[in-house]
């Protein structure tokens, strides 16, 4: 060191350090072995010997590996050995670790660890060649073991993750609650799970929800549609409103098979009822604003006619404070006398008389679903559009199934000494009929034999008479007929 031109570190003038070519290279590991080899006691080659031994059993012979695996350091770097070095020392340890578990051999790996540099700088290249040989063989046989398993499974049991992962599943179950079309209200399901039970009945839960709602928004439809006017009678009603003829239309009193009925009222004190047909029946408004007239000239309990248009009529309304009278199919009759039973059956007597006598009219739908009872407990006959002119060649066979229904209603509910058939027959039509045979046969025998001549001419085509008698009476009321449009 006191010769500063034999200092291998000495630099340059660029600071680069210089290096003597002429210098022979020595490793220090082969000074290590060296040293080593001449300092290894008998004892350790005996357990060398040994170990060998061992893994000749468990593994086969070795002696070919050994020769294979001879380091030869000559020419090599430090760099170079320290890194055969490093792997040799690697191997050593998966080596013990490996046997350590999957052998009943026991190894004591501290045996060939490199405690120090100084000791793994030692190692002799046999020691190398043993330990390369162990960790091939080991590997070998793992492989054998793991070869079939590993052609299967490539990545492993640990790392492969299927459809059926739970944690897989339960995300795309959760993804396709939230998207789902049955439009269940699972609100934000970002990163949640459902398992698979839940799901399904989820599923399940949600197409018979949407079944449901489609028979309810189905239900709802028809009965908007069917309470509904169509626009052509809107439009007729907002001109009705505007003429005066009433303030607003405020409600549904009934939809019945043939027809909507609603409210209109005018200054709160007056109220209408106004009949809308529908369909293939739109002319009946105009017969029954017909025979209402007819009616009311003759002072018959029943709607005043107010207006007809097309399939509107509007006529006065049966009840009190906006709600609709009754029909007597639907009053309480246990809270009514025998007395106002009677009076009740004696007013649609009345009714049926004077019809027929005054007005010249059979209702031909008489029935308890036809007569309402105000609050004043008087009876109003309603829904006339299908009465007939007694010149009608079956009127008489209307009558007589109105009189039956009438008789079968109060007998119904309790009304006593009501007359027979043929009793109230003969009282209205003025007939006599006989009791000791079936009314209706009667009334088909008399029908044929005693017509007038006119009503015998006008049988053979019933329709025209019907429309002639119409039109005569359409004339004869027009002057006066509140249908009438002045604008
Ligand atoms: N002027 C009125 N005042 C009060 N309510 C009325 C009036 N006219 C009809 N109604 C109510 O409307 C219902 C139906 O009226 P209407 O019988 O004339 O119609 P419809 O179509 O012939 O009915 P249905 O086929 O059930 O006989 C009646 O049962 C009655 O409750």
């Amino acid at each position: 060191m006191a010769n500063c031109d034999n200092n291998p570190w000495k630099k340059n003038a660029w600071g680069k350090t210089e290096k003597k070519a002429d210098e022979p290279i020595v490793s220090f590991v082969d000074v290590m072995s060296e040293e080593y080899i001449e300092g290894m006691g008998n004892q350790e080659k005996l357990e060398e010997e040994r170990y060998m031994k061992q893994l000749e059993q468990m593994f086969g012979d070795t002696s070919t590996s050994d020769e294979q695996f001879t380091l030869n350091t000559e020419g090599m770097t430090d760099e170079e050995v320290a890194l055969a070095l490093q792997r040799h020392f690697d191997r050593e340890a998966d080596v013990a670790r490996a046997v350590a578990s999957s052998s009943s051999v026991h190894f004591a790996p501290d045996r060939y660890h490199p405690k120090t540099m100084q000791e793994t700088d030692s190692e002799d290249e046999d020691d190398d060649a043993l330990r390369q040989a162990a960790t091939d063989m080991l590997y070998a046989k793992l492989d054998a073991e793991n070869a079939s398993e590993s052609r299967l499974r490539p990545e492993g049991p640990s790392t492969s993750r299927t459809k059926h992962d739970t944690g897989v599943s339960g995300r795309r179950n959760a993804d396709k609650t939230f998207n789902d079309r049955n439009s269940l209200p699972t609100g934000d399901m970002v990163g949640d799970k459902i398992n698979n039970k839940v799901f399904n009945k989820l599923m399940a839960f949600g197409k018979s929800e949407a079944k449901r709602q489609m028979r309810h928004k189905d239900k709802e439809e028809k009965a908007t549609m069917d309470t509904s006017v169509d626009s052509d009678t809107r439009l007729l009603l907002l001109k009705w409103i505007n003429q005066g003829v009433f303030d607003s239309v405020d409600g549904i009193i009934a939809t019945g098979k043939e027809s909507a009925v609603l409210h209109a009222a005018q200054d709160s004190a007056t109220s209408y009822a106004i009949k809308n047909p529908r369909g293939v029946l739109k002319i009946w408004a105009e017969r029954e604003f017909m025979n209402l007239s007819r009616m009311a000239k003759h002072g018959l309990p029943c709607p005043q006619p107010v207006k007809v248009r097309r399939n509107v009529l509007v006529m006065s309304f049966l009840g009190d404070d906006g709600l609709a009278a009754p029909r007597l199919k639907n009053v309480e009759w246990e809270f009514f006398t025998d007395e106002e039973r009677r009076s009740v059956y004696d007013q649609v007597q009345t009714i049926m008389c004077r019809m027929y006598k005054e007005c010249l009219l059979v209702h031909a739908d008489l029935s308890e679903f036809n007569l309402l009872l105000t609050p004043d407990n008087k009876v109003h006959v309603i829904d006339v559009s299908q009465a007939m002119d007694l010149s009608h060649p079956r009127s008489l066979q209307f009558l007589t199934r109105d009189i039956q229904n009438v008789i079968a209603f109060f007998t119904k509910i309790g009304v006593p000494n009501l007359p027979t058939y043929v009793q109230l027959f003969n009282l209205i039509t003025d007939l006599e009929m006989v009791e000791d045979h079936d009314l209706l046969v009667q009334v088909e025998q008399f029908s044929e034999e005693n017509r007038s001549a006119d009503l015998r001419h006008d049988k053979s085509r019933p329709a025209d008479m019907e429309l002639k008698k119409y039109n005569e009476e359409k004339k004869a009321n027009r002057g006066i007929s509140p249908a009438r449009d002045y604008n």
